[in-house]
């Protein structure tokens, strides 16, 4: 019996929410999930949850955040978090705020190159969950695993949320490039001078070097970055194809986290001055101010320097 049947409620009725709930579900645990569209009382559903898994978009962490502080949250129950994005106003992660409304509550990451849909079509995949608090990893691992999903345990939860969350401005930029045409080589330098610009942001941050190079760093970017699957793909694509951001975001299914993680990375390079070529010349892009082929002149232009420095 799988870790005496423990009852999981998965708040938000997104594609990641379905998909995590069905991966629990095939391992015949007892889930519910519960999105501000059902209606339903969350306090009666969470009062004998023994694991929350919030996979809302950025947008409702906090408004989630708001609505379980009303609620008699008991302070065993494992909190799970699977948004890859940061809060616009405090520029924090989503592990923070989870963890500075309910610091008594085990917290747990879960992120990596995740593709709901080949998920569930049963594809293989693999993901990572971290956390301070082991032994709530390990059940968590245990919960999700099944023969196509193998879950990794890791101790890093920053490192890994933000190996998948900043991913997502990479991920507008290689759907530029795929969508202009602009080859392997370019392809290939583009996710490779990406990934130190990704942990020149995420150590900074407080993530661990060594997270970056694991499935929820290097591993969630070849595959975000390499798929039409991927939403944040799919708007550097149109883009590249002279589409204006308005009509791109008419025509897609679900959240591109990357638009808002752009803006609010690029605050935090300048608070921080952290040097952040690529997302800059995408910000740029996703303001308007420059078009696709501006910004690779732009990135190719830059001052001449040493690959490692
Ligand atoms: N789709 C995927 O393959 C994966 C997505 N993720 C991450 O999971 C998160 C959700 O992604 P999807 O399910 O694809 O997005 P989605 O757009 O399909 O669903 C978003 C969910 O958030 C809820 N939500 C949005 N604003 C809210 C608010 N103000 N208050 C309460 N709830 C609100 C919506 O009701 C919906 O249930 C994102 O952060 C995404 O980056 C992570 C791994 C894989
Ligand atoms: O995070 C994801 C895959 O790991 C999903 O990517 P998108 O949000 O770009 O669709």
């Amino acid at each position: 019996m799988l870790e005496n049947a423990k009852k999981i409620t998965v708040i938000g009725g997104g594609i990641w929410g379905q998909t995590l709930a069905n991966l629990a579900r095939r391992n015949y645990l007892t889930v519910r999930v519960w999105s501000r569209h059902t209606g339903e009382d969350l306090g009666a559903i969470i009062a004998d949850t023994d694991v929350i898994i919030s996979a809302v978009s950025i947008k409702g962490v906090v408004p989630t955040i708001e609505q379980l502080q009303q609620l008699q949250l008991n302070s065993s129950t494992i909190i799970v978090t699977a948004t890859k994005g940061l809060e616009p106003i405090t520029t924090r992660t989503p592990f923070h705020l989870w963890n500075q409304a309910f610091p008594a509550n085990p917290l747990v990451v879960l992120s990596g190159p995740n593709l709901a849909k080949e998920i569930n079509q049963g594809l293989p995949a693999a993901t990572v969950v971290a956390s301070y608090q082991q032994k709530a990893a390990i059940l968590l691992q245990k919960l999700l695993s099944g023969e196509s999903f193998r879950v990794y345990l890791n101790s890093d939860p920053l490192g890994t949320e933000l190996g998948g969350t900043l991913k997502n401005v990479m991920a507008i930029a290689s759907g530029v490039c795929d969508g202009l045409q602009l080859g392997t080589n370019a392809k290939s330098a583009l996710l490779t001078r990406a990934l130190p610009e990704i942990i020149r942001v995420g150590t900074c941050l407080g993530g661990c070097q060594e997270t970056f190079f694991g499935l929820s760093g290097l591993g969630d970017l070849l595959a975000t970055c390499n798929s039409p699957l991927s939403r944040n793909y799919q708007v550097g694509y149109q883009l590249a194809l002279g589409l204006s951001l308005p009509e791109v975001l008419a025509k897609l299914e679900g959240t591109a986290e990357g638009i808002n993680t752009t803006e609010v990375l690029m605050r935090i390079a300048q608070e921080k001055n952290l040097y952040v070529p690529i997302t800059c010349q995408v910000d740029r892009l996703l303001r308007g101010e420059i078009s696709p082929q501006v910004a690779v002149y732009e990135l190719m232009r830059r001052d001449l320097k040493a690959e490692f420095d």
